[in-house]
């Protein structure tokens, strides 16, 4: 690959830390003898949502590789074409900022993400190691030293999977990509990837733009002016604050020293901040129960006021109080829903289909919201909330148990940075206003949430192969059997269906619920069940498992173990 250099002065853009590149690439420069023969259908199985995953590094035993360089560059191209189209660009140049998180293909990929945009003819600006909400909001900051806004963001992250496993999110300044767009682009992507094994392809070769921006001094310097913004312009408004972090070596590292030491707190005792893709100490994910462990391990043994914890590409959080008791799953949406009920009171709080009952009578009777328990999947949340209020009915907060959270006053914004930054004022606005220091007014806060015994989510695997499935697709199957359930429970006079429900079939009984539904991604159907004993539990699981034993291809061994503890 020819390379000429165009040296740009630290005057002129003072903020670029790195010459700019100007390279000469092109998709066929792979020979197709490097190019394994895949068609749209194998291209489209990488969809995961509004995602696209797949694995990136090899020696998995059953984990082929899916996503190899050439994959890359064309799901990259295909994005460079998409957004010329959607932005009827013509001839004006457009510009795709691109991050990673901490993942061992993340320089790979970057290499194929940034070849692939070149051959579209955007321009590319590198951020380097990168959370995902900074991507979105490099599409929204107007500030040309730092190359903004991009026209669209891509970042490079597998969330929470195995190090094996990578993909992309891709955003423009209307938020992040839905379902619809990303199967658009990975069909471009497997029309591009069949001109790069066509012989006959002529080789063209572009000139393409690449620069490296510090991006994360942008992003962080306006979560840190977020909370001197509401402690009233106090410099250091967490001063004396000892909280500790737990980035579970993913991209979130940046919180101790870039957010949280310029506001004054105490960050010893943080953990796990040094990128490190093989995430030797635990699964960067708060809804990972080792991890939750860590982070409360790490709070009390430091004495700390609070503990943090995100996930790998910072979308997600959740944290602990100084007693070591989590604000994660219902507990931190009770928090936020407090937070932003106080701020606009009886606004509508819009969360996930899983969340409990208690959480309802919560935001209703005690904090006098409105709660909109709609369905599972971040986008779906934030989506629905948008639409919430353009029909007229508030609301100022989106947010799932899994950690993903988005304000409206944050642009909607998927930020899990972004929901601690809520906390934070909060901590900093109490002790101001002379409520105790601590973290004690956060779970003051959540005082009065109801919660169950037990809760647990199961899940009920379909084998997509089984001969029971008759042809038909496992979804189809997965409707089928909740069918069944929902039919199941009519004549049952101790179970009451949801009178509004959006996904799956929710009954109430025994003191508590169930939820059966299917998964947004994959061959199953999972059941999640609150109740406030073992017993009740094994109840309620009984009216599923009655239910749902014709159905050969389902995998009930989980409910098994339950109806027989
Ligand atoms: O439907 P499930 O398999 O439980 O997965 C649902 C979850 O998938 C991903 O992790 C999304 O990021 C979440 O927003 C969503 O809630």
């Amino acid at each position: 690959m020819e390379q000429c250099f165009s040296f740009v002065t630290r005057s002129l853009l003072p903020l670029l830390y790195v010459p700019a590149f100007v390279f000469r690439v092109s998709l066929s420069s792979l020979s197709s003898a490097t190019v394994p023969s895949l068609d749209k259908t194998d291209f489209l199985k990488l969809q995961n949502g509004s995602d696209i995953r797949g694995v990136a590094v090899p020696g998995v035993e059953g984990e082929p590789v899916s996503l190899p360089e050439p994959v890359t560059e064309a799901i990259a191209a295909a994005f460079g074409q998409w957004l010329l189209h959607k932005k009827n660009a013509g001839s004006q140049k457009l510009r795709v900022s691109v991050g990673h998180d901490s993942r061992i293909s993340a320089p790979t990929l970057l290499e194929a993400v940034s070849r692939g945009l070149g051959v579209s003819g955007v321009d590319v600006v590198q951020f380097g190691l990168a959370s995902t909400p900074a991507m979105f909001n490099s599409t929204l900051t107007e500030d040309e030293s730092f190359l903004c806004p991009a026209d669209g963001a891509i970042m490079i992250t597998a969330s929470h999977l195995p190090y094996n496993r990578n993909g992309f999110k891709f955003f423009t300044s209307e938020g992040g990509l839905g379902k619809v767009d990303i199967k658009n682009i990975l069909e471009r992507a497997a029309d591009i990837y069949q001109n790069l094994s066509d012989e006959n392809h002529t080789k063209s070769q572009r000139e393409v733009s690449i620069k490296k921006v510090d991006y994360m001094a942008v992003y962080t310097s306006g979560l840190v002016n977020a909370v001197r913004k509401a402690a009233g312009g106090l410099e250091k408004p967490l001063e004396g604050f000892h909280i500790v972090v737990d980035a579970g070596n993913g991209a979130g590292g940046f919180f101790a020293a870039k957010v949280l030491e310029p506001l004054g707190a105490i960050t010893s005792g943080s953990q796990f901040l040094e990128p490190d893709g093989m995430f030797p100490n635990h699964i960067p994910n708060p809804e990972d129960k080792t991890a939750m462990q860590a982070i409360t391990k790490a709070v009390l043994d430091n004495k700390a006021d609070l503990g943090i914890i995100f996930d790998t590409d910072v979308d997600r959080s959740a944290a602990v109080d100084s007693s070591g008791r989590e604000f994660n799953r219902n507990r931190l949406i009770a928090l936020l829903s407090a937070i932003v009920l106080e701020e606009h009171p009886g606004t509508t709080i819009v969360t996930d289909s899983v969340t409990s009952d208690g959480l309802t009578s919560f935001i209703e009777k005690k904090l006098g919201g409105k709660h909109h328990r709609f369905k599972r999947g971040y986008k779906n949340v934030i989506d629905e909330a948008i639409r919430l209020n353009s029909t007229g009915e508030e609301t100022h907060l989106a947010i799932e148990t899994s950690g993903h959270g988005a304000l409206k006053e944050n642009h909607w914004l998927d930020d899990g940075a972004y929901l601690m930054v809520k906390i934070l004022n909060k901590l900093a606005s109490a002790r101001a206003a002379g409520e105790g220091s601590g973290s004690k007014v956060l779970t003051d806060l959540v005082e009065g949430l109801d919660e169950p015994k037990v809760a647990l989510e199961l899940r009920l695997k379909i084998d997509k192969n089984h001969s029971d499935l008759e042809g038909r697709d496992f979804r189809e199957y997965g409707e089928t059997v909740l069918q069944q359930v929902s039919n199941s429970i009519e004549t049952n006079p101790n179970l009451k269906k949801a009178s509004v429900n959006y996904e799956g079939i929710r009954v109430s009984g025994f003191g508590g619920w169930f939820l059966l539904r299917l998964s947004l991604h994959d061959p199953v159907l999972p059941l999640n069940i609150e109740a406030q004993s073992e017993d009740d539990a094994v109840k309620l699981g009984l009216v599923v498992a009655n239910a749902v034993k014709e159905f050969n291809a389902l995998d009930t061994s989980a409910l098994s173990s339950l109806t027989h503890s």
